[in-house]
């Protein structure tokens, strides 16, 4: 399921010195020492000749997981004493997350595995290796003193409704603790980058712009090695395969003409379900449930233009068994498998929805039909664009308009398409962020700088008033009685929530945006292995 491929053991093993450094510095990584048989000792104490004390536990994890079979075939005798090592390091990750307080996202990063991957290609395990060496332990090299490093990654969120930029800055104050996510810079422009399918150039400039800012944002030492990643998600997987192939091609050129490193694939359409289980990853690391040992987790809903994801833990097995098996992802992380429950609905985001509720998705004759709905204002007509079509939209004139007959135009869009899992009608909490939260503020529901906790009732509440009085919030949006009449219906039709179920509106925690992107960044860094 477009899990991203380990990097291939040719990549890794010259980072191997740094794979002792560990092993030598702390008071775990005695014990480490104590428990790993001298074959592997020695070929990684060989192997550390003339390096640096620089690197933390999780990056070997990172390292030793990274043998080939052929390679664990190669080193037989160490093949159980690295099962030993990846267990202690995994122990030595979850007690440094687990001692950890939320506003410390703390993250592990590879910025000097970026610049060796961008320094040598070409080198590989058998120049790294050697056979056999004679045991040597009593090396202790000492702690750096004021040691404290910086870096960066930037991922490139490319929606159906406009292009994000985050950079990340991670700092390490400790070479044997993990890094610690400093802040994040967040921008964006509109519209997104399925708008230029025919002028792949012209969308290119949006991504060029949004470099300017990640160059005046990371230091200029820094760029050589900060990963610069794109994903694409609705707008582009809606497009022909050759007009979306166009935009990432001219996106590709850019990032190759930036002073920044560009790992491999770092420019793709990230599928549905990574979607929803990067976002997962990001929200219940920001919120401290990750790291926290107890598997208490919370939901996400993700309410984008093109598509739509629900993504949550189930407490029952009854979910898991009665979800189609495709809506079911593994996920690896600190020494546990998470199995979720995450589906993306393509064409159910809220700006399709709209399309689709007016009886526009995928219809010609655009430049003479006028689409009709009852869930806009009487006499509201207006040329509306989204994907770089554009719309005759209206009222209906001489007809109604209201949350009823609003109601049943949407739950056409919705009945029958959406799975309803079992669990949702429990008691989880679920964080709902994206067009969830924007049309929560414009609503009045919540407000905009604190986010707030509604119920789903709530909304449908909401939705009844702004319908029934359009023209009062027409100067908000003309198309906000549809936007929150979908989202309700989507609630309670689609997902089958009860009235009752809390949802948290979140834009950020702890100043971090709530999107995917962070998790995509870690998924970068250290492979999740979604599957
Ligand atoms: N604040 C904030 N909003 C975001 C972010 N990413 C997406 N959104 C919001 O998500 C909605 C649309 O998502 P988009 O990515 O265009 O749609 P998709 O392609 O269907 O996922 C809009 O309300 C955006 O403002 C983010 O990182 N931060």
């Amino acid at each position: 399921m477009g899990a991203k491929a380990l990097p291939n053991s040719t990549q890794v093993p010259s980072l191997l010195p740094s794979a002792l450094s560990v092993l030598l510095i702390s008071p775990l990584s005695t014990q480490i020492a104590n428990r790993t048989p001298p074959p592997l000792i020695s070929a990684l104490h060989h192997a550390s000749a003339g390096s640096h004390l620089q690197w933390q536990p999780l990056l070997h994890l990172y390292i030793l997981k990274s043998f080939s079979q052929q390679d664990r075939a190669r080193t037989a005798n160490t093949s159980s004493s690295i099962k030993t090592l990846e267990s202690l390091f995994q122990e030595t990750a979850s007690q440094a997350f687990s001692c950890l307080q939320c506003r410390q996202a703390t993250y592990y990063n590879h910025h000097m595995y970026n610049r060796y991957r961008a320094l040598n290609h070409h080198s590989n395990m058998d120049n790294q290796l050697p056979p056999e060496v004679p045991v040597a332990t009593e090396a202790v090299a000492p702690r750096p003193v004021n040691f404290s490093r910086t870096f960066y990654g930037i991922m490139f969120d490319a929606g159906s409704t406009g292009t994000r930029i985050h950079i990340y800055k991670f700092i390490q104050k400790d070479p044997v603790e993990l890094p610690v996510l400093d802040n994040e810079m967040y921008h964006a422009v509109k519209p997104g980058l399925s708008a230029y399918a025919d002028m792949p150039d012209v969308g290119g400039e949006s991504i060029r712009q949004l470099l300017k800012v990640a160059k005046k944002t990371i230091p200029k030492e820094q760029w050589i090695q900060t990963p610069v990643v794109l994903k694409a998600t609705a707008g582009l997987r809606l497009l022909p395969q050759e007009k979306a192939k166009a935009l990432l091609n001219e996106v590709k050129e850019i990032f190759d003409d930036s002073p920044f490193f560009v790992p491999n694939n770092s420019v793709t359409i990230m599928n549905g379900t990574n979607e929803g289980v990067l976002a997962w990853v990001t929200v219940n690391f920001l919120t401290g449930h990750l790291y926290a040992k107890t598997r208490k987790t919370v939901g996400i809903l993700d309410l984008g233009g093109g598509s739509t994801q629900i993504t949550f833990l189930p407490r029952l097995k009854k979910t898991v068994l009665t979800a189609p098996s495709d809506y079911i992802a593994k996920i690896n992380m600190f020494n546990s498998t998470f199995e979720l429950y995450t589906h993306s609905y393509l064409g159910n985001g809220l700006i399709a929805a709209r399309l689709a509720t007016l009886g526009a998705l995928g219809a010609d004759g655009l430049d003479w039909k006028v689409f009709r709905s009852s869930c806009l204002p009487k006499k509201f007509r207006e040329d509306w664009s989204f994907g770089g079509l554009t719309y005759k939209v209206s009222g209906i004139p001489d007809g109604f308009a209201g949350y009823k007959l609003c109601y049943q135009e949407i739950l056409q869009v919705v009945k029958g398409i959406v799975h309803q899992p079992f669990e949702v009608k429990g008691s989880s909490i679920f964080y709902a962020f994206s067009y969830y939260y924007d049309r929560a503020v414009e609503s009045g529901l919540i407000d905009g700088s604190r986010g707030g906790t509604v119920e789903v009732r709530d909304f449908k509440k909401r939705a009844k008033e702004v319908c029934n009085k359009m023209t009062k919030y027409r100067p908000i949006s003309p198309f906000l009685c549809m936007d929150m009449t979908y989202i309700t219906c989507l609630l309670k039709e689609g997902f089958g929530f009860k009235d009752s179920t809390v949802l948290q509106l979140t834009k950020k925690v702890n100043n971090v945006e709530t999107s995917w992107a962070l998790g995509a960044i870690f998924d970068h860094f250290h492979n999740l292995n979604i599957h």
